[in-house]
């Protein structure tokens, strides 16, 4: 049976619950469940913290996860990324009070207080500089007015937390991150593991792209399928006005307005847009 780390709370726990659900498997019906077992799909979901989903999967006791990409990196735990789920976007970034330290170099000696030791200790260590970290669970925003660091470095996604404690930040992104899927770097349950990709990747390709169909003058027909080449190609019907087909591909769903507009100036008509519900590709 297949195990999966999923996170049981935090800015990635809703979206992934949303994704398995909506790619078949069976989730938690109320937060204080902790372990759901899909008989079904031969899988078992566990719920543990985001912070802790990479240390278990890169210790195999459970076989996949998801998890951000930066609590990945920080735990060095050995589990590798296999797959991005396209939300949980955020940087990871230094950030002080303005005046104070304005670049990366100006940290040389001082103290950096963040949730991600790991992370912070190895690109100080690859700029050649030392300085103290000092590590903290959570709202860090807070260590510098607290005095028990001269900068910090945290996640930053719109920049609001930062802002409302008089923070800028400095410096490149270390990191950019997002939800990601991780399993161990050890082979094993290889199979299951690549029934979960397909399913997820399903998942996502059917938010990403919307079903367009349209009819076209025959004799418009190759300017419209450069429009619109589909996946692997688009479908081209006949219909029973032999000066008309009927054309049928995925499109992008941004952009599609435009698309659309596009395609009615060149002379398509009936042109409509439809969800996917799911897909394999
Ligand atoms: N504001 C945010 N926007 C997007 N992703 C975020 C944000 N805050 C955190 N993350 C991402 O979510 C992941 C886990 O962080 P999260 O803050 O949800 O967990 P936690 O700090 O362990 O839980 P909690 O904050 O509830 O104590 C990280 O990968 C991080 O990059
Ligand atoms: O740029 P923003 O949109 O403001 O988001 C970034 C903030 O969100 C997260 O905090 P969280 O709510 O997870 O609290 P925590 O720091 O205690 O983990 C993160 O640690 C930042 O503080
Ligand atoms: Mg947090």
């Amino acid at each position: 049976m297949l195990r999966i780390a999923v996170p049981n709370k935090g800015s990635l726990s809703d979206a992934t619950v949303d994704l398995l659900r909506e790619a078949g498997y069976r989730t938690r019906r109320d937060s204080k469940e902790l372990v759901v077992s899909d008989a079904e799909n031969d899988v078992e979901f566990f719920y543990l913290r985001p912070r802790d989903i990479a240390v278990y999967v890169g210790s195999g006791t459970v076989d996949a996860g998801v998890t951000g990409r930066d609590l990945l990196l920080d735990s060095g735990s050995g589990a590798v990324e296999v797959m991005q789920l396209g939300f949980g976007a955020s940087t990871f970034r230094y950030a002080g009070k303005p005046g104070q330290v304005a670049t990366v170099e100006d940290i040389e000696g001082k103290r950096v207080a963040t949730s991600y030791a790991g992370l912070v200790r190895s690109d100080l260590a690859a700029r050649g500089l030392t300085a103290e970290v000092v590590r903290l669970d959570g709202a860090v925003e807070t260590a510098i007015t607290l005095g028990v660091a001269d900068c910090i470095a945290d996640v930053v996604e719109t920049g609001t937390t930062l802002r409302q404690q008089g923070l800028e930040v400095f410096g490149e992104p270390i990191l950019r991150s997002e939800a990601v899927l991780i399993r161990g770097d050890r082979p094993g349950e290889d199979q299951a593991i690549e029934v979960l990709q397909r399913r997820i990747a399903g998942v996502i390709t059917a938010r990403t792209y919307v079903m367009l169909d349209y009819d076209c003058p025959k004799d418009l027909v190759d300017r419209a399928c450069e429009l619109t080449p589909g996946l692997e190609s688009p479908t081209v019907s006949s219909l029973q006005d032999d000066a008309w087909v009927a054309v049928r591909a995925m499109v992008p769903r941004l952009g599609r307005n435009r698309l659309m507009d596009e395609l009615y100036d060149l002379g398509a008509r009936a042109i409509l847009v439809t969800d996917i519900a799911a897909c394999r590709l």
